[in-house]
């Protein structure tokens, strides 16, 4: 059996030149494993399948099929550079997967975080499953599982990434990730050529913003979460402090309160804002965000996103708050 273990002597990749070693080394390893076939993959955007599909492109090019399910819980603009960066750029064979509606209804109604989760989780398979079936003589998967996965879930790995697929679907897996620890995989990512955007893309929750729109997810409420979301990170960026604050997003609550926009009163949602610092996500301290900026994104997301009048900034560390809020 294929050993799960790092080499004792695999040197830590932290400059360009020993990125550009391990491509090599791994293109042609992947080679010798995939040969002729096909390979699928589950490409979200996010770092680690990122560089998992610029790595297997690099090797088998065509061979590989990217599949890229938009289940319309992404941020601003992550499905759009999912398909420039790769379909235009790269040139994969990248299937885009609209299912903004399939996944938006099957969560109408449903306030329960957990519920919301599992629908979720068990919706991107059973979307994941067809378009594996509608592709024909695919024997490889490639999954963007890195070394922490490995330690987290000890020496025998269940499929971590795309779990679940049933019994006839269950392809020889392509890791080409699994000994490197993020950093790392940013390093490679880099001299890949990914854009920083993906490369150094904050921790996203796998449910998306569909936890950061509490309760019942409505596509107005929803859209209000990815607009404010979109300027806060805007605005994080214009100010420095994007690649400070470990995670920064936006909340919208399931509640309005009053307010008064054009000399009228107007029942309007609340936007909450988090940035938060962390080394391990187990405790979290709250970002000193100055009072101005703070002000200034108040005033951008209360006269630029529909339906929203107020907005709050977060000050309690974990714990007692977890950093998301469902
Ligand atoms: N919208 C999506 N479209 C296609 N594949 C997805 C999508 N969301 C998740 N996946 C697949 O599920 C895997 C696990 O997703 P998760 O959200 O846990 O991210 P992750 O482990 O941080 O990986 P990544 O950095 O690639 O997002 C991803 O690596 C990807 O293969």
């Amino acid at each position: 059996m294929e050993s799960n273990k790092r080499p004792e002597n695999m040197e830590r990749i932290t400059t360009p030149a020993l990125a550009e070693a391990f491509i090599a080394q791994q293109v042609t390893e992947i080679q010798a494993q995939v040969g002729d076939k096909k390979v699928l993959l589950a490409l979200s955007g996010g770092v680690d399948s990122s560089v998992v599909a610029a790595l297997l492109i690099k090797a088998v090019g065509k061979q590989l099929v990217c599949v890229h399910v938009n289940h319309g819980l992404l941020r601003k603009g992550e499905p759009e550079q999912v398909v420039k960066v790769f379909r235009d750029e790269m040139d994969a064979n990248l299937v885009y997967v609209d299912a903004v509606d399939r996944f938006l209804d099957k969560l109408a109604g449903v306030a329960e975080p957990e519920q919301k989760r599992k629908i979720i989780g068990a919706e991107f398979i059973r979307v994941f499953e067809e378009e594996a079936r509608k592709q024909e003589g695919i024997q490889f998967l490639a999954q963007g599982t890195i070394y922490p996965d490995i330690l987290e879930s000890g020496p025998v790995k269940a499929h971590h990434n795309v779990g679940g697929l049933p019994e006839d679907l269950q392809f020889e897996l392509v890791e080409p990730l699994k000994f490197l620890f993020k950093d790392e995989v940013r390093v490679v990512g880099k001299a890949l050529g990914l854009p920083d955007g993906m490369v150094y893309r904050q921790p996203f929750p796998g449910p998306g913003l569909g936890v950061r729109c509490l309760g019942a997810i409505t596509r107005d409420r929803l859209e209000a979460v990815r607009e404010s979301d979109a300027i806060l990170r805007e605005e994080f960026a214009k100010n420095g402090l994007e690649g400070k604050v470990w995670q920064y997003f936006t909340i919208v609550p399931d509640f309005k309160s009053v307010g008064v926009r054009d000399n009228k009163r107007a029942d309007e949602w609340p936007v909450i804002i988090r940035a938060v610092n962390t080394k391990d996500a187990m405790t979290a301290t709250v970002e000193d965000v100055p009072f101005a900026l703070l002000q200034h994104i108040t005033k951008r997301i209360t006269s630029e996103v529909s339906g929203v009048n107020r907005v709050c900034y977060d000050l309690t560390p974990k714990p007692t708050g977890t950093i998301e809020w469902e």
